[in-house]
């Protein structure tokens, strides 16, 4: 088990900063998810993490070693790419002791190697197969064993399950967190899929422009996301713009044309004033629709659209003042259904992030002169 530690780390593509100085400490056992838009970074920073691409400034360290420079096949990790590219000509055992063979390891010891991997990912009753006999998802753990085989002391994953149907990915996802936890890997999982970061992962890494937004658990990001690019990145959200009215300790109430919100505040260290500019963010399943006027937090909203999905019901709905809301009803007994009369969108002040405003600024590559 190492820990991770990356240090003001930049890299640059011809004169475009990719990587914008990322700082993060991953710790020993941790499963670490990168997670951002398209062209983020994610991959380059997983990449420079493997030794793939050498840092234009900044530090890598494992262990408090300095690895920065270090060629990729001495830094004892791992990587499993998006595109699993097995031998399809040899037998799944060959294909995990490929590694080992380039190394000059004693025969021995890579067979006893090759077991073991193959016995981690359950796949060890197939060692004589042809990669073409075997399913995607059996063809994913031989990919997986590959990577084990190898002892790394980190294991890097580019999206590995991308090419899996959904079923599969579902239970790849488990078999690879199980497989993290039973052997303690430290892992860092590069994906654009939220719901699996969600469900996977210790903590993440938001990525936006090649710096990091936010670091937390999937519970932390979700339910107190620091900005409004986090917030709607990692799931749908409303936004009411508005002004503070008071603060206590991390609650604030912002007054919004539509309506007053009481919530938490997003950031650490951010004591917002009186009359400053502030954004509520509510998740669509955070709100309550009632008939009753007489609730705090509350908006004065009517239904536009209106749509019955089984487990839940899906409802757009317009603020007196013309602000746009959707609201996810579970387990719905009924469906309301598009009226003039105003109905009463109320969230609990736990449920409601206050966000401090930022100018938004649109991406421009930075240039890396
Ligand atoms: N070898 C390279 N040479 C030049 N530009 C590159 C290279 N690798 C990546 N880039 C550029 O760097 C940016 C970040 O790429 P990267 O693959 O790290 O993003 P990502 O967050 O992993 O994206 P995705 O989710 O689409 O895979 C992109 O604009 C990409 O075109």
């Amino acid at each position: 088990m190492i820990h991770v530690s990356i240090r003001d780390l930049k890299k640059s593509f011809g004169n475009t900063y990719v990587l914008n100085g990322i700082n993060l400490d991953i710790v020993p056992g941790e499963l670490f998810f990168l997670l951002g838009p398209s062209g983020c970074g994610k991959t380059t920073l997983l990449r420079s993490i493997a030794g793939f691409y050498e840092p234009d400034a900044g530090s890598i360290h494992f262990n408090h070693k300095d690895v920065t420079k270090v060629p990729a096949h001495k830094r004892n990790t791992a990587m499993m790419f998006q595109s699993y590219a097995l031998w399809p000509h040899m037998n799944v055992a060959h294909n995990v002791a490929f590694g080992l063979e380039e190394r000059k390891l004693p025969k021995s010891e890579i067979e006893e190697r090759v077991l073991e991997a193959l016995r981690i990912v359950r796949m060890q009753d197939l060692a004589t197969r042809k990669i073409h006999e075997l399913s995607g998802g059996q063809q994913q753990r031989v990919a997986l064993a590959r990577s084990l085989v190898v002892r790394p002391q980190c294991l890097l994953l580019d999206e590995p399950l991308s090419n899996l149907d959904a079923g599969l990915r579902m239970d790849m996802r488990n078999e690879i967190r199980r497989i993290c936890k039973e052997f303690e890997f430290t892992a860092i999982y590069v994906t654009h899929d939220k719901k699996e970061a969600i469900a996977v992962a210790d903590r993440m890494a938001i990525i936006e422009h090649g710096q990091v937004a936010q670091v937390g658990t999937p519970k932390e990001i979700y339910r107190r996301p620091v900005s409004s690019s986090v917030a709607s990145f990692i799931g749908e959200t409303n936004f009411l713009t508005g002004y503070i009215e008071y603060t206590y300790g991390d609650t604030a109430l912002v007054s919004t044309p539509g309506g007053d919100f009481e919530g938490r505040i997003s950031e650490m260290g951010w004591t917002p004033e009186r009359g400053e500019q502030a954004t509520v963010a509510i998740r669509p399943e955070a709100f309550v629709l009632r008939d009753d006027p007489s609730f705090k937090n509350t908006l004065p909203v009517n239904i536009t659209s209106s749509m019955y999905l089984g487990e839940i019901a899906q409802y757009q709905l317009r603020s007196k003042t013309g602000d746009i809301i959707r609201v996810s009803e579970l387990n719905p007994h009924e469906l309301r259904t598009a009226s003039q009369e105003f109905l009463y969108a109320h969230a609990e002040p736990n449920d409601v992030v206050i966000l401090r405003n930022r100018s938004v600024q649109p991406h421009p590559p930075v240039s890396a002169s």
